[in-house]
């Protein structure tokens, strides 16, 4: 299935003091992402050695779509890929709008860690 998500962030005085979008993972496969500014941003849980991690942003590249996966491609994988971490901070002075395209398994799909991606030293994780 695909599910869009059109999103507006109206402008804020304090970006500091508000969250365009908490801290969340698609449960998509993948995800295609358009924006007009930037704003998204994504975590990295391997930087600084895989300590504390840190957020990145995504910078704003005319015509240019981002992809990132989400939790089906996590659960396929058996956790070989990680679902990306991502949230949105706001803009002081111009509206920032994206185009967020979700491409998933249907509702009511069951999905299975494939036997293949299961041995002694990968257990199952979901
Ligand atoms: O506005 C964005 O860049 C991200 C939107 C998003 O994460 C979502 O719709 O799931
Ligand atoms: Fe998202």
């Amino acid at each position: 299935t695909q599910v869009m998500a059109v999103n507006c962030y109206p402008p804020c005085p304090g970006p500091e003091k508000a969250l365009g979008l908490p801290p969340h993972s698609d449960y998509s496969c993948i995800t295609i992402l358009l924006q007009n500014l930037a704003g998204l941003k994504i975590f990295d849980p391997m930087a600084h050695g895989g300590g504390s991690g840190r957020w990145v942003v995504v910078p704003q590249v005319t015509g240019v779509l981002k992809v990132h996966i989400g939790d089906h491609v996590e659960v396929l994988s058996n956790g070989l890929y990680k679902s990306v971490v991502h949230k949105v901070t706001l803009n002081e002075e111009n509206t920032r709008i994206s185009l967020a395209s979700l491409h998933s398994l249907d509702m009511d799909d069951k999905m299975n860690v494939p036997c293949e991606l299961v041995n002694d030293e990968n257990p199952v994780r979901y």
